[in-house]
């Protein structure tokens, strides 16, 4: 075997044996993480299905584990599916994880990139958070209790008078809520005119309702609509933005800019009017604007645009969290018995509850939890945007990926003792074994970004669903096959189905007439 001889033959095989080194390392570190097999320049991409991906993430968790990695035509996607993975890059390394993607129709060309929802990881977005903070802590979220108390009665009304439009009055108490912190009572005066919407969900307002809640329902379905994968080429191509404004899809995002900004806007100048004639009533914006952060700079930008976007944020969610509600109700009529039976007791019987009751509730709160994790109405998350690259588990995790989590294998996780598919609130009973995870630890996102509206919404959650419970029976529709379905969009919730809300007596309805009473009085 012929061996180098000379100082430079060693120095050139050192720097190949280097170069190797190196090569093969780097290899080795690029490695992506599992995913389904994939194909030149499409990659595995396409895998991602915008409909209900998280059906198909749950087959590839079981084929290829916690974290999934899809990519392809310059795009990466990670989907985490752990609790474990989820705290270890989100939380852990929260600087890198903790940017939103960019939108490039309805966040830069309609402007919603200025909401906390879709604002960078950066000092903005913090400016937003604090104020949130502000207005949605502990303290300043006892301040809405009787507001929300109101609008649980208010939907009963509703119900009693016409129980079959239960989506509407669903539609129309759940997202104001979020509106009314905003502003006020005001969007209740007017006398409202609706009727159910057959196929969508969204309220077919007419020129009597509320001038505020027509221009937040259509506004929203605009912002619906424009984050629908691949409703605008200019997604996908970004450069098209630069493209003159007579261009169809620049009307159409002109028109969206100018209805996203009366969003944060009206109500906002609306709270300011009756702030200077001394009659503002409490509400989120006046709360921040009463409070003693003004040294901040561009505050009242800020405030207009932290309390703008509670509406979208707030709204679709818990509206969706309360029609999967009355799904299960009507699917699970001995379940609903037991918390009527406990509401009867705790509070007596043919009283109206109050958020004070809820820690006295455990059955009840155990079917609240119970419908988040049955169906979680945020099934993936809001998606994050990975600032910087990464190594994780020997794997690379390029700059730039889009990272999901999956809250639905969180939700649905095997379990030995319950079965994820069924509806059975005894699993958070502190009787029950602990072997189930407390949705409200993933239902509402995770680390830096975690929902702000969490406790608020907890106990509007709590409020709306044993307000209904105490007061009506939900019974399945004896006509019809009930069968659960669901959207498959951002926000899931239940697809139109029918059943039968009564009260559960005639004492039962005088309580609502009287207790609604007490509202309209105010
Ligand atoms: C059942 C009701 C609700 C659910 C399930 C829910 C869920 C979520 C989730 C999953 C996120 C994403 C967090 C992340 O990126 O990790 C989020 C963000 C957010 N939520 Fe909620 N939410 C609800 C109600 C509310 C309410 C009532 C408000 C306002 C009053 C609100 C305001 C927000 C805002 C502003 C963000 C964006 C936070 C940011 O990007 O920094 N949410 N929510």
């Amino acid at each position: 075997m012929a061996f180098p001889a000379r100082a430079s033959d060693w120095l050139i095989l050192s720097l190949l044996v280097l170069a190797f080194v190196v090569f093969y390392t780097r290899r080795e570190k690029r490695q992506y993480p599992p995913g389904p097999p994939s194909k030149p320049i499409i990659g595995n991409i396409f895998e991602v299905s915008p409909r209900e991906a998280w059906l198909k993430f749950i087959d590839y968790k079981r084929q290829y584990g916690d974290i999934l990695f899809f990519h392809g035509l310059g795009n990466s996607v990670l989907v985490l599916s752990s609790m474990k993975s989820i705290h270890d890059l989100l939380e852990k390394r929260g600087r890198k994880y903790s940017d939103r993607p960019t939108f490039t129709v309805v966040g830069e060309l309609m402007g919603l990139d200025q909401s906390m929802a879709l604002l960078p990881y950066g000092d903005e977005w913090r400016a937003h958070r604090k104020l949130a903070h502000a207005g949605l802590g502990p303290v300043a979220i006892k301040r809405y209790h009787s507001i929300q108390e109101d609008l649980a009665a208010l939907l009963c009304q509703r119900l009693l008078s016409k129980p079959e439009d239960f989506f509407s009055h669903v539609r129309l108490y759940v997202c104001p809520t979020v509106y009314d912190l905003h502003m006020d009572y005001q969007w209740r005066k007017p006398i409202m005119k609706y009727t159910i919407h057959n196929k969508m969900s969204r309220l077919p307002l007419n020129k009597t309702s509320n001038q505020y809640i027509t221009l937040a329902e259509e506004t929203m379905s605009i912002i619906t609509q424009a984050t629908v994968p691949g409703a605008f080429i200019c997604d996908l191509m970004p450069s098209l933005k630069y493209l003159p404004s007579w261009v169809p899809f620049q009307r159409e995002a002109s028109k969206g800019r100018e209805m996203i900004e009366s969003l944060a806007s009206k109500p906002f100048e609306h709270v300011k009017r009756e702030m200077a004639s001394g009659q503002a009533p409490p509400s989120l914006t006046q709360t921040l604007l009463s409070s003693e952060v003004e040294d901040v700079p561009n505050f009242e930008h800020r405030v207009k645009w932290t309390a703008g976007v509670m509406y979208g944020a707030g709204g679709e969610s818990t509206y969706a969290t309360v029609l999967t509600f009355i799904l299960a109700m009507a699917l699970h009529p001995e379940k609903q018995s037991l918390a009527q039976a406990e509401l009867d007791e705790v509070i007596g019987a043919e009283c109206f509850p109050r958020i004070q009751h809820r820690d006295s509730l455990p059955y009840v709160n155990a079917l609240v939890k119970e419908t988040m994790r049955w169906h979680p109405v945020v099934p993936l998350g809001i998606a994050r945007q990975s600032s910087e690259e990464d190594f994780y588990e020997g794997y690379h995790i390029p700059k730039g990926t889009i990272v999901m989590t999956n809250v639905w294998a969180l939700a649905l996780e095997e379990n030995e003792e319950h079965d994820p598919k069924s509806f059975i609130p005894e699993r958070f009973l502190k009787s029950a074994a602990k072997t189930t995870v407390d949705p409200s630890t993933y239902m509402f996102g995770f680390a830096k970004r975690v929902c702000p509206g969490k406790a608020l919404a907890e106990n509007s959650v709590f409020i709306l669903i044993s307000g209904i419970l105490s007061m009506f029976n939900i019974e399945k529709d004896p006509q019809e096959t009930l069968k659960p379905e669901f959207t498959p969009g951002l926000v899931s919730y239940p697809t139109p189905f029918k059943c039968q809300i009564v009260p559960r007596s005639s004492a039962h309805a005088n309580v609502i007439t009287s207790r609604a009473a007490q509202c309209s009085g105010k």
